[in-house]
């Protein structure tokens, strides 16, 4: 099958051309370009305020852009949002839940939503329930208001996954996020790549994004300052932390500042 774009297997997972959103002053995502191939896993990094959250909003069809345009798998996802949103799995930032059902509540009304068979939605939730270690709190008949920060992210996850998208953008999924529980996200996010699907994730966490991602964008000011493979992004860099230090500027803390702190 072929598309505008040439064959299909040559069509990036996202394609984001000149993405701009301007909120009142601020330049929030100016001109902000991206490919990312299939397959990959691509880390978005970036100062606090750097424009990663606006970026992905508008990416996967939460926040209009200004103007500019983004692709997920060939489909334009403000021109054809159905079909776009049909492709991509979603963990947005400050996912707001229904508070009064439990995570395998909330998966099965999500896969009603999504059109999903019963029993197969039945059979998913029961697995990322049990992979997430959300299984023990599903049996106590816990709520998703007496969730924790890191229990929230976990579900969220899960109705991202749910229906076994082709691209994964996921919005600072790591924050909150126990050691051993990372450890088991990113062995689900592995395996969907090595599957042949795509993920997008935004982090402050440098050393993080290094570890597992094997693309990087670094964005500052509503602009993408690098983006590429790991390894030319970073150069002769010898970690990334250096790269990104370099592109965005340091701040230091200087001598006679917050003097009142000591004792
Ligand atoms: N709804 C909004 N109204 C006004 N300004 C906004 C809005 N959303 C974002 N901004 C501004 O746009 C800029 C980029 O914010 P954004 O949330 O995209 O950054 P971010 O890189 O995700 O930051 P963080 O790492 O702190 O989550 C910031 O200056 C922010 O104050």
């Amino acid at each position: 099958m072929t598309s505008a774009h040439g064959p299909e297997e040559s069509v990036p997972a996202l394609e984001l051309d000149s993405l701009t959103k301007t909120f009142d002053e601020t330049r929030a995502a100016d001109q902000v370009s991206l490919s990312v191939p299939r397959g990959s896993w691509t880390g978005l990094v970036g100062p606090n305020g750097a424009g990663k959250t606006t970026s992905l909003s508008m990416a996967v069809g939460l926040l209009r852009p200004d103007s500019g345009t983004a692709r997920v798998l060939g489909v334009d996802v403000w021109a054809e949002p159905v079909e776009a949103k049909r492709r991509l799995g979603v963990l947005p930032d400050g996912l707001s839940l229904p508070e009064r059902l439990t995570g395998g509540e909330l998966l099965d009304y999500w896969g009603r939503l999504r059109g999903l068979d019963r029993d197969l939605t039945r059979d998913r939730s029961e697995e990322m329930l049990r992979i997430l270690e959300l299984d023990r709190a599903e049996r106590n008949g816990t709520l998703i208001a007496e969730y924790s920060t890191g229990m929230r992210k976990k579900i969220g996850l899960a109705t991202a996954l749910l229906h076994a998208p082709e691209v994964l953008v996921l919005d600072e999924p790591y924050e909150a996020v126990d050691p051993v529980s990372a450890r088991v996200l990113t062995a689900i996010l592995r395996r969907y790549t090595d599957g042949g699907g795509t993920v997008v994730i935004s982090s402050h966490v440098m050393a993080l994004v290094e570890r597992i991602t094997d693309r990087v964008a670094i964005i500052a000011d509503g602009r993408v300052l690098a983006d590429g493979p790991l390894d030319l992004v970073r150069g002769d860099d010898p970690v990334l932390e250096d790269t990104f230090v370099r592109l965005v500027g340091a701040r230091e803390v200087g001598e006679g500042d917050l003097a009142w702190l000591g004792f």
